[in-house]
């Protein structure tokens, strides 16, 4: 397979996480860009990678790079992800893929407009359980669809000016977290017919907790819950009339899973065995598939649907009362 040169936008804690897994999967990677000459040189030297920019535009410019990894706080992603397009890079960019639909639908537009991959990098879709799980639905094994249950609860930080927690860096558990669960929702359901949302904001205004219940076509339910203040079982659960799957923790990294019969006979165990690193590969080495095949759009999460995701977070947040700074000034 024609491979593509990878250049990352950003040097946080995501990054090199994703740089180690490319590295892992003997991927090209040629160029890193950052705010600062030193935390770009840094990152180089840390990764062994050639080039070292001082800026994101520098980086963008870059002729030896195909396809940038944006991997900044979520306010920036639309605009480092149309700085790279602008330049002519395909690219990958960190969940959740924008702070809102329409900055989405823009993406989306602009990538259409110059024959570039605008993907959103969900890496989850990507993991060999998430795919064998669609083959098993696929197969009907599991019945009509009727529930999916999925959290994503952690112990994080709480500090207000903390990425999580601060509005101005796109802060609150449902963009960080909660898009887990509502991404995996979409996936197995198809988007919402109806949304009803809780949640509890903290003195910066970024939600901490949030709990949804949604309805979906045939009148299919789903319940997320996404929590930044403890840890829960971070399960998912996909129940049909034939059969259920159980998704163990952590669901939405490599994990076993397993296929129960209504009188609790397993009838199919799955285990990640051959998942080399933390698994942020197999979205890279789709990305790569995408561009060499021609399609131009992932086929496990067309750009289409992150847009639709981010119309359900949309909704969300309209029922918990999150706005960012950004859509204040926006819409007066
Ligand atoms: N897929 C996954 O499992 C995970 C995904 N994420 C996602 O990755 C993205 C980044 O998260 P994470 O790596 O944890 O964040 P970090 O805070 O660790 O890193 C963010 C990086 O963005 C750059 N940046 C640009 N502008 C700013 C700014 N105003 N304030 C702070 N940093 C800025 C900085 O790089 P520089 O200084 O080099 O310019 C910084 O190092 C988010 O979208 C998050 O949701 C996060 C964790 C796990
Ligand atoms: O995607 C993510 C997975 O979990 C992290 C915490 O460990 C989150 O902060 C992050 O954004």
């Amino acid at each position: 397979m024609t491979g593509l040169r990878w250049g990352i936008l950003a040097t946080g804690g995501i990054a090199g996480a994703f740089a180690s897994d490319l590295r892992t999967a003997g991927r090209e990677l040629v160029a890193v860009g950052s705010r600062s000459q030193e935390s770009a040189d840094a990152f180089a030297t840390r990764f062994d990678i050639p080039r070292a920019h001082a800026s994101y535009e520098a980086l963008v410019a870059d002729p030896e790079v195909d396809i940038i990894y944006v991997s900044t706080p979520h306010p920036m992603h639309h605009d480092n992800a149309r700085l790279a397009l602008e330049a002519g890079k395909h690219v990958l960019v960190e969940k959740a893929f924008t702070l809102n639909r329409a900055e989405a639908e823009d993406l989306q537009r602009l990538g259409a407009e110059r024959g570039l991959l605008v993907m959103e990098a969900m890496w989850t879709r990507y993991l060999p359980h998430m795919i064998r799980i669609r083959e098993i639905i696929a197969a009907g094994t599991l019945g009509e669809i009727r529930a999916v249950s999925a959290d994503h609860t952690q112990l994080l930080p709480s500090d207000p000016a903390h990425r999580l927690n601060a509005l101005e860096l796109g802060g609150g558990a449902l963009l960080d977290l909660g898009i887990y669960p509502v991404s995996f929702v979409h996936d197995i359901l198809g988007a919402p017919t109806s949304v009803k949302a809780v949640g509890r904001l903290i003195e910066t205004g970024a939600d901490a907790e949030v709990a949804t219940v949604m309805t979906h076509d045939g009148g299919a339910l789903s319940t997320t819950l996404s929590s930044s203040r403890g840890a829960g079982p971070n399960a998912a659960s996909i129940v049909g009339t034939a059969a259920r799957i159980e998704i163990d923790r952590v669901w939405y990294t490599p994990t076993t899973f397993r296929v129960i019969l209504p009188d609790g006979t397993v009838a199919e165990e799955f285990a990640s065995d051959e998942v080399a690193g933390r698994g942020m590969e197999y979205q890279a080495l789709a990305a790569e598939r995408y561009v060499a095949d021609g399609t131009l759009d992932s086929d496990l999460l067309p750009v289409a649907e992150s847009v639709a995701i981010m119309g359900t977070l949309d909704e969300i947040r309209a029922q918990i009362g999150v706005r960012y700074p950004s859509e204040e000034a926006d819409n007066g």
